[in-house]
């Protein structure tokens, strides 16, 4: 008997990837790195979108556009998310099936860095939903310049959040890792907002800003 994890099981139980999903995870698969959110995060992504409602919302680190479909799918009519990512080649491949999707007219995207892209965003009307999935050694940064910018009540979703386990992992010093585990702790401390890590793909930090 095939043995399913428990995301693959919980994941079973919902919707599939419809056509156009499938079609952006097969062209990612075969033309970039493996660092697509997983269907199960989309899903949870959708879900948290859908009881946000944002009319402003913003997605850091793109990439070939998956979890900004599943946000900009699952906003209000009106809501628009401004959506930035680094890399010029994965943001077309982003902008393909945002199109396909009939969704492009919700998101503009910037191409260039996460900082300036922050450092350029007015603080109104406020953010009322962010997604932070850029480079993880700036998790921190990126969290605390978008929190003044969120709404109390507003969300923040921040992906890689354990690092395929590795942030358990004392002795383990990558860049990465630890910039990821001083962010945890630091979110984790932080009376500002409630927050909750969620184990699914790589671990999502839901924060809630009081
Ligand atoms: C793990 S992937 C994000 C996956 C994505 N959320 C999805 O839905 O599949 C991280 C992305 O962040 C981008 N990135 C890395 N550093 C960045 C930076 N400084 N500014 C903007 N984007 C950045 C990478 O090019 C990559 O596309």
């Amino acid at each position: 008997m095939r043995m399913l994890s428990a995301e693959q099981y919980v994941a079973s139980l919902t919707e599939p990837p419809d056509p156009v999903l499938r079609d952006l995870t097969a062209e990612t698969v075969a033309t970039a790195p493996n660092l697509q959110s997983t269907h199960y995060e989309g899903l949870m992504t959708a879900m948290l979108t859908r009881v946000v409602a944002p009319r402003r919302a913003v997605a850091l680190g793109t990439f070939t556009g998956y979890s900004t479909l599943c946000m900009a799918r699952a906003m209000p009519p009106g809501g628009r998310i401004l959506a930035c990512e680094i890399n010029a080649e994965w943001a077309a491949v982003a902008e393909k099936y945002w199109a396909r999707a009939g969704v492009a007219d919700r998101i503009e995207l910037r191409v260039g860095p996460a900082d300036a892209f922050l450092r350029d965003l007015p603080g109104d009307p406020p953010v009322d939903l962010a997604y932070v999935g850029a480079d993880k050694v700036n998790h921190l940064r990126y969290y605390e310049l978008l929190l003044p910018l969120l709404r109390p009540g507003g969300v923040m979703m921040i992906g890689d959040a354990l690092r395929g386990g590795l942030v358990l992992d004392q002795e383990c010093l990558d860049e990465d890792v630890v910039a990821v585990r001083e962010f945890n702790t630091a979110v984790a401390g932080d009376d500002r907002v409630h927050s909750i890590t969620y184990p699914a793909g790589d671990g999502v930090t839901i924060v809630y800003k009081r």
